[in-house]
C-alpha cells in the first residue's frame, strides 16, 4: 500500500482525493493537514504540518499558496516526495519548489487531468503552424466564484506551452482597459472569469484573417484533477529527487 499525506485535506480537492482513496485498493492516507478540522475524517488530522509524525511514501498538496512554503519545508526535511498541485504561487515560491526538486521528487502541475495535459502538447504543434501565419492567440478561463487566484494556473500553463513553443517572445497582457492601441503582434491575451459553480474550463483561442480555430476543454467534476493526483503519487512514491510533470505519470516514464 502506498501511505499519502494529503495536505489541504479538508479543502474541497482534499476531500475528493479522500473518496478516490477510500476505494482505491493500492493507496491509502494516512493522514491530513488542514488549518480548519472538524474530525470528521477517517485518518488523523493535523492542524500544523509540522506536528505530523506519521510516516508516509508520497504527499498530495491542493492547500493554499501562503502553506506551500511550509509544506515544502517539512517534504524535504523528512525526504517525502511532493505532488504540488496548488496554483497561484509567487516567483520565489516556484524557485523553492525547483530547489526541493535537487533533494526529493517534486511533481508540480497546475491541472492534474488528462485532457489539458494532451492540450499542452497539441497547442505546440498549432502555435508553430498558426503564429507564424499571423493568427493572434487569446486565453479565456472560467472557474467557481470561490476560486481565489487569478488567472488560473492552468490558463498559464497553457500560455507557457505556447509561448515555449514561440521562443519565450510573446508578453502576457491580462487587461486592456487602459489601452488606446491596435494589439501587437507579440502578445497572449488571458481573460478570466469567476461565477457560480463552473468547476474549470480554458478555451484556448487562435484568431487570424477570415477563420479562428478554438480548442476548449473543459472539466465536469473536480474528480478529474483527483485521479490525476493520486495517479500522481503513485508513480511518485520512491522516485529519486528531480522534477517531475503529468506527461511523465501519462507515458509512465521510469
Ligand atoms: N492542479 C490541479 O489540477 C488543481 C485542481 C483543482 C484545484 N487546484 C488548486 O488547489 C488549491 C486548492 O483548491 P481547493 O478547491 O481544494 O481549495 P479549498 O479552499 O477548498 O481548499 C484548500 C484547503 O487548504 C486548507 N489550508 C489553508 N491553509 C492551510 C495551511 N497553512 N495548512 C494546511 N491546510 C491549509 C484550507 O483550510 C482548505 O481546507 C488551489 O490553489 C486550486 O487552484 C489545482
Ligand atoms: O478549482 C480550481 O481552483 C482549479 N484550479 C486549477 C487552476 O488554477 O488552473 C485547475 C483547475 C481548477
Amino acid at each position: 500500500m502506498i501511505r499519502i499525506i494529503m495536505h489541504g485535506c479538508n479543502g474541497k480537492m482534499g476531500q475528493v482525493i479522500g473518496s478516490l482513496l477510500a476505494e482505491d485498493r493500492e493507496a491509502e492516507l494516512v493522514a491530513g493537514i488542514d488549518v480548519f478540522d472538524d474530525g470528521h475524517n477517517a485518518y488523523p488530522v493535523f492542524r500544523n504540518i509540522r506536528e505530523c509524525d506519521v510516516e508516509a511514501d508520497c504527499l498530495i498538496d491542493f492547500s493554499s499558496a501562503s502553506a506551500v512554503d511550509d509544506m515544502l519545508d517539512y517534504c524535504v526535511e523528512k525526504s517525502l516526495p511532493c505532488v504540488l498541485c496548488t496554483t497561484g504561487l509567487r516567483e520565489e515560491q516556484l524557485q523553492k519548489a525547483e530547489k526541493a526538486a535537487e533533494s526529493i521528487a517534486v511533481l508540480r502541475s497546475a491541472n492534474m487531468s488528462l485532457g489539458i495535459n494532451t492540450l499542452l502538447k497539441l497547442l505546440k504543434n498549432a502555435a508553430a503552424i498558426l503564429a507564424p501565419a499571423g493568427f493572434d492567440m487569446e486565453i479565456v478561463e472560467r472557474h467557481h466564484r470561490l476560486k481565489v487566484d487569478a488567472p488560473s494556473g492552468t490558463a498559464l500553463a497553457l500560455a507557457d506551452a505556447i509561448n515555449g513553443e514561440l521562443g519565450n517572445e510573446y508578453n502576457y497582457v491580462y487587461d486592456r482597459s487602459g489601452r488606446r492601441e491596435k494589439r501587437p503582434e507579440k502578445e497572449i491575451g488571458i481573460s478570466a472569469v469567476r461565477g457560480g459553480t463552473i468547476v474549470g474550463d480554458h478555451d484556448v483561442i487562435f484568431a487570424g484573417a477570415d477563420e479562428v480555430i478554438t480548442f476548449s476543454h473543459t472539466a465536469y467534476s473536480k474528480a478529474v484533477f483527483g485521479k490525476g493526483a493520486v495517479q500522481a503519487a503513485k508513480f511518485l512514491a520512491g522516485k529519486p529527487a528531480g522534477r517531475y510533470n503529468m506527461s511523465d505519470v501519462i507515458n509512465g516514464a521510469g
